[in-house]
C-alpha cells in the first residue's frame, strides 16, 4: 500500500488555488486507500451526521490508547474512531475490544473517520532504519500512506499530530493534507507549558501567577520558557531565575503515555467546544522570531474550533530565546530538505 503512494502522490505540489483539481486527487487516493474499495456505494458521505463532536485516533499503541482513554474520561466526544492499523492485536487494542467504552468504535478502515471534528496522528513506524534521516522518512513514508486519505474523509476538521519528531511530521502532514495551515498543528510544548505554569503557580507558590508563560519551540532539550508580558513585580533577572528554577523542576517530570494523552484531551477540548484557550503548540513559525522557512516550532496560540486562531506575540524581547528558535528552525529545515515526501 505505501510503495503505490509513493508512486502517486505530487499532491502537495499543487498550488492551493487548484482547489477542484486537489479535491479530486483526494478523493482518488481515499478510493485506493485499504478498506474503502468504493468510496460511492459506501456512501460514507450521508451516513454520519455532520453536527456530532467526532473524533479520530489514528494508531492503538501506547500513545494512540491514552489519548482515547483521556477523550472518554473528559466526555468530549459523542463518538471516538480508534483507527487501529497495525496487522498484529496489540494488548491495549484487545482490550478495549473485551471492554469497551461508551461511543468508542475500533476500525480498519479509514473511512469510519468521516467527519471528524479532529484527527489525531499517534502511528509511528516500526522499521529498523539506521540513521536518523532513515527513522523519519520510514514516518514520512506511513503519512504519504494516511493523510491524503484522512484529511479527505474530514475535510473540515483540526489535523493534530504527536507522532515524533513532532515539528517534522506536523510539517509532513500540513504539505500531504493540503489543508489550511491554521488547522494543522502539532502537540509540541502543550504539556511542557501546561506543567511550567503549574509549577510555578502551584509548587513555587511564585507572585505574579505563572499564567503568562511558556514553553515554546523545539520539543525536548532545545524548549525554551518564554513570559508573554512584561510582569512589573519582577525585574527581568528574577524572572530568569524563576524560569531556570522552575524548567529544572519540569526537566525531572519525564513523559508517560497518559500524560501526553491527558494534555491532547485538553486540546481537543479546546478545539471541539470552541474554547480560544491558549496552548503552546507547532505551528508554521515563519514570520515569527525572524525565521524565515517554513518550518513548525512551538508558539503560544488561541485555540478553538478551526485550529489555530490567533498567535499570542511576547512582549518580552529575549535574545537567548530568539537564538535558540532560529537555531531549531535551521536544523529541522536542514533535514526537511532531504526527505522525500
Ligand atoms: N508514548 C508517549 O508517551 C509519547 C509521547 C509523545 C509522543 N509520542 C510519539 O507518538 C508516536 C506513537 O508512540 P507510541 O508510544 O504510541 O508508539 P507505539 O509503538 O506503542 O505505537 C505505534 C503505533 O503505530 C502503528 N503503526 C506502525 N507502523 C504503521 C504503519 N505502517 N501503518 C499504520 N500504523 C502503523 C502501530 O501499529 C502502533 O499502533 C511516536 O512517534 C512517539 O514518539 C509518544
Amino acid at each position: 500500500m505505501i510503495a503505490k503512494f509513493q508512486e502517486e502522490l505530487p499532491l502537495y505540489s499543487l498550488p492551493s488555488s487548484d482547489e477542484a483539481r486537489q479535491v479530486d486527487l483526494l478523493a482518488y487516493i481515499a478510493k485506493i486507500t485499504e478498506g474503502v474499495s468504493d468510496i460511492n456505494s459506501k456512501n460514507w458521505v450521508n451516513h454520519e451526521p455532520k453536527t456530532v463532536n467526532k473524533i479520530t485516533v489514528v494508531g492503538g499503541g501506547e500513545l494512540g490508547i491514552a489519548c482515547t482513554l483521556a477523550i472518554s474520561a473528559k466526555g468530549i466526544a459523542d463518538r471516538l474512531v480508534l483507527l487501529d492499523l497495525s496487522e498484529e492485536t496489540k494488548g491495549g487494542v484487545m482490550d478495549l475490544d473485551i471492554f469497551s467504552l461508551p461511543n468508542v468504535e475500533i476500525s480498519k478502515d479509514l473511512s469510519a473517520s468521516a467527519h471528524s471534528k479532529v484527527v489525531i496522528f499517534t502511528v509511528n513506524s516500526l522499521g529498523s532504519s539506521q540513521s536518523y534521516l532513515d527513522v523519519v522518512q520510514s514516518n514520512v513514508d506511513m503519512f504519504r500512506a494516511l493523510v491524503p486519505a484522512l484529511g479527505h474523509y474530514s475535510q473540515h476538521g483540526v489535523l493534530l499530530v504527536a507522532s515524533q519528531p513532532v515539528e517534522i511530521m506536523t510539517y509532513v502532514t500540513w504539505k500531504l493534507s493540503a489543508f489550511p495551515v491554521n488547522r494543522v498543528i502539532g502537540i509540541g510544548c502543550n504539556l511542557d507549558s501546561q506543567r511550567l505554569q503549574y509549577i510555578i503557580t502551584n509548587v513555587l507558590k511564585a507572585q505574579p501567577s505563572g499564567k503568562q508563560v511558556w514553553v515554546i519551540g523545539e520539543q525536548g532539550e532545545d524548549k525554551v520558557p518564554t513570559w508573554g508580558v512584561q510582569e512589573e513585580v519582577m525585574s527581568p533577572n528574577s524572572r530568569v531565575q524563576l524560569s531556570n528554577r522552575a524548567m529544572e523542576l519540569l526537566r525531572v517530570k519525564g513523559q508517560r503515555s497518559w500524560s501526553v494523552g491527558l494534555s491532547v484531551a485538553d486540546l481537543v477540548d479546546s478545539i471541539v467546544n470552541n474554547k480560544k484557550k491558549i496552548h503552546s503548540v507547532s505551528i508554521l513559525a515563519k514570520g515569527y522570531y525572524d525565521i524565515n522557512s517554513e518550518v513548525f516550532l512551538s508558539l503560544p496560540c488561541i485555540i478553538g474550533s478551526s485550529g489555530v486562531s490567533e498567535v499570542i506575540q511576547s512582549t518580552v524581547k529575549e535574545d537567548v530565546v530568539t537564538e535558540k528558535l532560529q537555531s531549531s528552525a535551521s536544523s529541522i529545515h536542514g533535514l526537511q530538505q532531504q526527505l522525500k515526501l
